[in-house]
């Protein structure tokens, strides 16, 4: 089904009966999507030798993991346990980059250790690796090209004064620490940001890389991160993926010829992977009219589907129980003693207790964002694939909560 319609049924199964089978709140995934996704980026980017390199940030459960794996996509991690997660789904360390942001050195050392590229975002963490290790192991470094471009500020990751990687200003600085400890720097590295809609920055941030590229001898990657725009509303506009992989695919390959050798060209996609393959359904719990506004509450909030209220992020809702209803304005508004509204003056068919709403595009940053606020369970997950709809994360218990506490 496209994102907007309100046609409750994926791959032949009704989300109301899934609701009803696995209860609320529930993610869902539809595999189909993925499998998609993957494919147009292998098509657009068809002319280069490309790497896809999915930033699993944005969704780590196991079963979407292994769908990936099962594509031959490789992964981009965060952290040693992203990584310990990728190898539970069938990941070898060579097929996981490792991108930290600030780690602790002592938990980077982990992950060297465990075969993972280190993908370098500040000058002492790159001397501190070449203490260490010197040439023994492969480098990357990710650069930080100061182009500003993005959905919102908090998600721009590029710009002068953002906190991820190091800036360009610092080239010779980089190179005086590379040359001193021989490390051998086999990629560069940058991401922009997230929700990019235009090629242009892409390309602008391109540049910045090949032109960085002629100080390193030993590269075998060029890393362009990830942030192509997906539609969060049925007008949005989006990346055109046919154009953008053109035009990165054309100069990637004039940048190669110039650099004397082909190199892989890797991107890394978090929302374009996952976003749309995403719902979240929720029930309507109360429907209180007030006299400023009518307000849907509903069994979910910021602990689990938090992009709205901290991005202020538009996730189209849909009122799968009453299709046809007497369109409303509604808030819809979770169940957190905090102000977490989804949607604020949304036109909505006439939402009743017990109706079930799906928040679209919630496979990104979804679950993954996820807390137990309020001491709230957090949702279960469904992956559907091949026609047939899977409980990949149980729905969390008493238990769960407290497994971690000692000492009461
Ligand atoms: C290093 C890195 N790569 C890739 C991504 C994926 O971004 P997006 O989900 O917008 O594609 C992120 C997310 O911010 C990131 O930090
Ligand atoms: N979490 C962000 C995207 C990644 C930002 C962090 N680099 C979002 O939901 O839009």
């Amino acid at each position: 089904m496209s994102n907007f319609d309100n046609n409750p049924v994926v791959q032949g199964i009704d989300l109301i009966a899934l609701a009803a089978q696995f209860g609320t709140p529930l993610y869902v995934y539809d595999g189909s999507v993925i499998r998609r996704q993957v494919q147009t980026l292998r098509d657009v980017f068809s002319g280069t030798d490309l790497r896809i390199k999915f930033a699993c940030k944005a969704n780590t459960n196991l079963a979407i993991l292994r769908l990936m794996r099962e594509l031959g996509v490789g992964l981009d991690v965060v952290s040693l346990q992203e990584f310990k997660l990728a190898e539970m789904a069938g990941f070898t360390a060579g097929e996981v980059t490792y991108t930290p942001s600030g780690a602790d050195f002592a938990e980077i050392a982990e992950a060297i250790e465990a075969g993972l590229t280190l993908n370098a975002d500040s000058i002492p963490l790159l001397r501190w690796f070449g203490e260490r290790f010197g040439s023994s192991k492969p480098c990357m470094i990710r650069l930080k090209p100061n182009v500003a471009a993005g959905g919102n500020a908090k998600i721009m990751t590029a710009h002068a004064e953002s906190k991820f990687g190091i800036s360009v200003l610092l080239m010779d600085e980089i190179l005086e620490v590379v040359r001193q400890y021989d490390i051998k720097i086999t990629g560069l590295h940058q991401h922009t940001g997230s929700d990019i809609k235009d090629a242009e920055p892409f390309l602008q941030v391109a540049e910045v890389v090949f032109n960085a590229a002629a100080n390193f001898p030993d590269l075998e990657v060029i890393d362009l991160g990830g942030g192509f725009k997906v539609s969060y509303r049925p007008d949005d506009a989006v990346t055109d993926m046919q154009l953008l992989g053109r035009k990165i695919s054309d100069r990637f390959n004039e940048f190669c010829q110039s650099y004397g050798r082909k190199l892989n060209l890797w991107v890394e996609p978090g929302k374009f992977l996952v976003s749309e393959c995403g719902t979240l359904l929720v029930k309507t719990t109360v429907v209180k009219e007030d006299p400023a506004k009518t307000f849907a509450h509903v069994d979910s909030g910021l602990n689990h589907l938090i992009r709205p209220m901290m991005y202020g992020s538009y996730h189209h809702i849909l009122n799968l129980s009453n299709p046809a209803g007497d369109l409303k304005l509604y808030n819809v508004v979770g169940y957190i003693c905090e102000t977490d509204n989804f949607a604020e003056d949304r036109m909505l068919n006439e939402i009743r207790p017990g109706d079930v709403l799906a928040f679209k595009n919630a496979g990104a940053y979804g679950f993954s964002m996820s807390s137990n606020y309020n001491s709230r369970f957090r949702p279960a997950e469904v992956l559907i694939d091949g026609g047939v709809a899977r409980l990949v994360r149980r729905r969390e218990t008493l238990e769960d909560l407290v497994a971690t506490q000692t000492g009461f």
